[in-house]
């Protein structure tokens, strides 16, 4: 990544977010490659980073879409992401949810419980409709991760142990309304050991040739996504040892792969950049203060989650500080106890691997407004969302005032 984060502070204020689109390309092409033995679909979760050009962006690139409510489907949509690439997951869809991604005829809906499986077969038989199904499967199996994003055991609200699965897919085969076309499984995100995904997918495809044996064949196993990126000093999976382990899994089976990654397409292109207010010392604590907060990356706060940072000056002079914002929570900090170097005001500081899950998961808490985002592709900038101003923040209150 070759951003002049200087630069673009200049042109567009702070804090910003920057996204090296180059970087993107790059983890598409790669995770593509590694399924290209085989009928796959990139379906990029769009959950991690929802901006508009970064969806066209993978669009371009021939990336799907996997989306959790049908705002995200409408985002694929808008940018031209054929229905067909398009998959639509989530334990709790609204009826309107399920209407809309019916008529927008996308390729299935992720069922993710059996009362939900009788609510899309109603809504189907109302519109006169044959509904594209797959039955996310909770294999009950520990992802090795952080337990807020931990999604593929019994205790986790997701998907359907086998049994139910089981009896769902019997019900879509008898169903005039309803398509069994595919399985889904997406054990965590930010995994990091390919075991456990190795063992959902056996269990997962164990249940696809289950199904065949009583003529129930599916043409997509959705593999989910979750693959980790380096925050620290993590070890990665191994992209192809991880479709590897996928296709040998599906063997004698004419199934299509489908992958959602999220944070590995997004994660390392995002920068959070924020300046300096000011610097603190209360009784022996250094605090660093700097313009952006929890409100735009909350990762720190809510999983205590590592990014990596950087102050863009040149002291050599470093301490012990933690980096906070300007909310008004104690809970309001990039970094506790970290080293960094003596600052001053208007020194950049920047805030890495925050592409995934850092400006989707923003608010506007303390009436903060959103901040601007920034695409960098082949050395050229150009802004992506502008900066929310206060009017915006307002607009959809203000007639309402007594
Ligand atoms: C169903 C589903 N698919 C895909 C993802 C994307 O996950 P990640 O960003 O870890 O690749 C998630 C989030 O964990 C998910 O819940
Ligand atoms: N929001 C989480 C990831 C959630 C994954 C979605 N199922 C994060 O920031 O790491």
């Amino acid at each position: 990544m070759n951003i002049n984060f200087k630069e673009l502070a200049n042109k567009y204020q702070t804090p910003y977010y920057v996204y090296d689109f180059d970087h993107i390309t790059k983890q598409y092409e790669e995770l593509k490659g590694a399924f290209k033995a085989r009928k796959s679909l990139i379906a990029y979760a769009v959950k991690a980073n929802s901006n508009l050009s970064v969806i066209k962006h993978l669009a371009d690139l021939g990336a799907g879409a996997d989306c959790v409510s049908i705002g995200e489907v409408k985002r694929a949509l808008k940018v031209g992401i054929a229905p067909y690439k398009i998959i639509f997951s989530g334990v709790g869809k609204i009826d309107s949810e399920i209407k809309e991604a019916l008529e927008s005829d996308i390729l299935m809906i992720n069922v993710e419980s059996d009362a939900e499986l009788n609510r899309v077969e109603l809504i189907a038989k109302e519109l006169g409709k044959v509904a594209r199904i797959s039955i996310r499967v909770n294999p009950n199996i520990d992802p090795q991760t952080h337990p807020y994003i931990s999604t593929g055991l019994h205790e986790n609200k997701f998907g359907v142990d086998i049994d139910t699965a089981k009896r769902m897919y019997i019900q879509c085969k008898n169903s005039s309304s309803l398509d069994p076309v595919g399985m889904h499984c997406h054990i965590g995100s930010q995994l990091t050991q390919l075991e456990p995904i190795k063992e959902s997918i056996k269990i997962v495809t164990d249940l696809v040739r289950n199904l065949k044996a009583i003529k129930i064949e599916l043409s997509f196993v959705d593999i989910g996504g979750g693959l980790g990126i380096v925050y620290d000093d993590e070890t990665l999976i191994d992209t192809k040892e991880y479709a590897q382990a996928v296709l040998e899994n599906m063997f004698g089976l004419d199934i299509t792969i489908i992958c959602e990654p999220g944070r590995f397409m997004v994660g390392n292109a995002g920068t959070f950049v924020t300046k300096v207010l000011y610097e603190k010392v209360n009784g022996n604590k250094r605090f660093v203060i700097v313009d952006g907060a929890m409100n735009d990356l909350i990762r720190p706060s809510l999983y205590n989650a590592y990014h990596k940072i950087e102050v863009l000056n040149d002291n050599e002079e470093f301490s012990d500080c933690n980096l906070v914002g300007p909310i008004c929570e104690s809970g309001d900090f990039f970094a506790k106890n970290v080293q960094l170097q003596k600052t001053q005001h208007n020194d950049l500081v920047a805030i890495y691997s925050a592409g995934a899950y850092g400006f989707t998961m923003a608010s506007n808490y303390n009436t903060r407004g959103k901040v601007a985002e920034i695409a960098v592709e082949k050395g050229i900038d150009r802004l992506i969302r502008k900066r929310e101003t206060f009017e915006d923040i307002i607009a959809l209150e203000e007639e309402f005032i007594k």
